[in-house]
């Protein structure tokens, strides 16, 4: 099967030469080709070009793409997707003055979440879950991330990563699995974390692992979670399995879980709305991806990650969604990036960079997404006919979406 798109009104993240991420002031700038015609053959990028050059093209079928800009698909390094039911309840209870502290500590928040995925049968949560992922692909996403992290027990940590596998097995999308055992501490080990965090290396790990369910590991290190101790011996014996950390660090407080996620090479650290200094610092000169949630600020009404304060000091940055039922329930790229333009000062440039390909660096896919580069993944975004790049994070909430293509194939 062959695809050529003509007339492109801008053809953008061109990367010639593959690159990695893009960093500091290079995510200022966004490789284009304006009037350009691009070629698919099967799931794959051929060939591209300015339209004043297109070759001799046989194709399967021709696409005149007149006034639409096209894209790479998004790549979202953090979500939740795979849960059980939702916490509308509790966003309710926000607004009638509960702080998210205040509903986590009556049992609400990640343990609400816990209790209905233990309750909800195997099938059940699939169903649910392939719904929202079917919908962030219509929104353009072609890559994405998902973490267990709702089961808190073996048997349901392992459920929710069967259900993570079962999605790579019947959706033609990328997906990473992370295990995120670690997420809160269960009710009957309020008085005893220190036994859950043996339950999750212990014996939920071990069997993660052998069971081949996750890539990565992650843990919630935070204040009235988990500490940087917890993080140290999690993350020490899950790359005895071979797993990297993706970790969920300075969402409320900066406890050090930057530092600790450096230390161990972790492929991301995540969330980072609270920054001091030392957490910049301790980013220089690492291969860890710093990776901002602008939704969940928004919905939690939290301060966002000093998106500047990180390009300043010239290391990268990714955008991702954090689709979950409490602190984040969308999971539209679209307006994660708006967010990161309105509310972070990033450039529409320096957004789209890090929502494509520095979000595929934080899952390890960027030899094979975020740009359009010869063969990459045919994963892109047709816009519907807008006037530059600059409308779609401006139009907010306007689905400026015509048409997503995952692996050469019309979502
Ligand atoms: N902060 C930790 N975990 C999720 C939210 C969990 C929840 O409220 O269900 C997050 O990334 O925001
Ligand atoms: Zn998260």
């Amino acid at each position: 099967m062959s695809l050529l798109l003509t007339n492109i009104k801008e053809l953008l993240q061109v990367r010639e030469n593959n690159i990695l991420k893009v960093s500091g002031s290079e995510m200022k700038k966004l490789p284009t080709i304006k009037n350009a015609w691009m070629y698919i053959e099967n799931d794959k990028i051929t060939d591209y070009g300015s339209m004043d050059k297109l070759p001799e093209i046989k194709a399967d079928e021709t696409i005149d793409a007149s006034g639409k800009i096209i894209m790479p698909a998004w790549c979202d390094s953090h979500t939740h997707i795979v849960y059980a039911g939702n916490r509308e309840q509790e966003f309710a209870d926000r607004i009638n003055g509960l702080s998210y502290e205040e509903i986590a500590n009556r049992g609400g928040g990640i343990l609400n979440s816990a209790k209905t995925l233990q309750e909800t049968p195997e099938d059940e949560v699939y169903e649910q879950s392939a719904k929202r992922l079917e919908e962030v692909m219509r929104l353009g996403t072609g890559a994405v991330e998902i973490k267990s992290g709702y089961g808190l027990t073996e048997e349901a940590e392992l459920k929710m990563l069967r259900v993570i596998n079962k999605l790579k097995e019947n959706y033609d999308i990328s997906i990473k699995s992370t295990f995120l055992g670690a997420h809160a501490i269960p009710k009957d080990y309020k008085n005893d974390p220190d036994a859950y965090m043996e339950l999750v290396i212990n014996e939920i790990l071990p069997k993660v692992a052998e069971q081949n369910l996750a890539e990565y590991v992650d843990i919630f290190c935070e204040q009235g979670y988990f500490t940087v101790e917890d993080t140290n011996k999690l993350l020490n014996a899950a790359k005895k399995y071979g797993l990297k950390p993706k970790i969920h660090v300075n969402q409320f407080n900066a406890i050090g879980g930057v530092k600790a996620g450096v230390d161990h090479n972790a492929l991301s650290v995540d969330h980072l709305e609270v920054m001091t200094d030392e957490d910049i610092e301790a980013l220089i000169g690492s291969e860890t991806m710093p990776v901002a949630l602008p939704s969940c600020s928004l919905f939690l009404s939290i301060p966002y990650t000093p998106a500047r304060k990180i390009l300043d000091a010239e290391l990268p940055l990714a955008l991702a969604t954090d689709f979950n039922p409490g602190s984040t329930p969308s999971g539209n790229m679209n307006l994660v990036v708006s967010l990161a333009c309105i509310k972070m000062k990033m450039t529409p440039e320096e957004a789209i960079n890090a929502a494509t390909i520095n979000g595929a660096y934080a899952m390890e896919l960027s030899d094979s997404h975020g740009s359009i580069t010869k063969g990459k993944k045919a994963n892109f975004i047709v816009t519907k006919e807008i006037p530059s790049y600059t409308f779609l994070p401006y139009a907010f909430g306007t689905n400026s979406i015509d048409s997503v293509y995952i692996n050469g194939k019309l979502v």
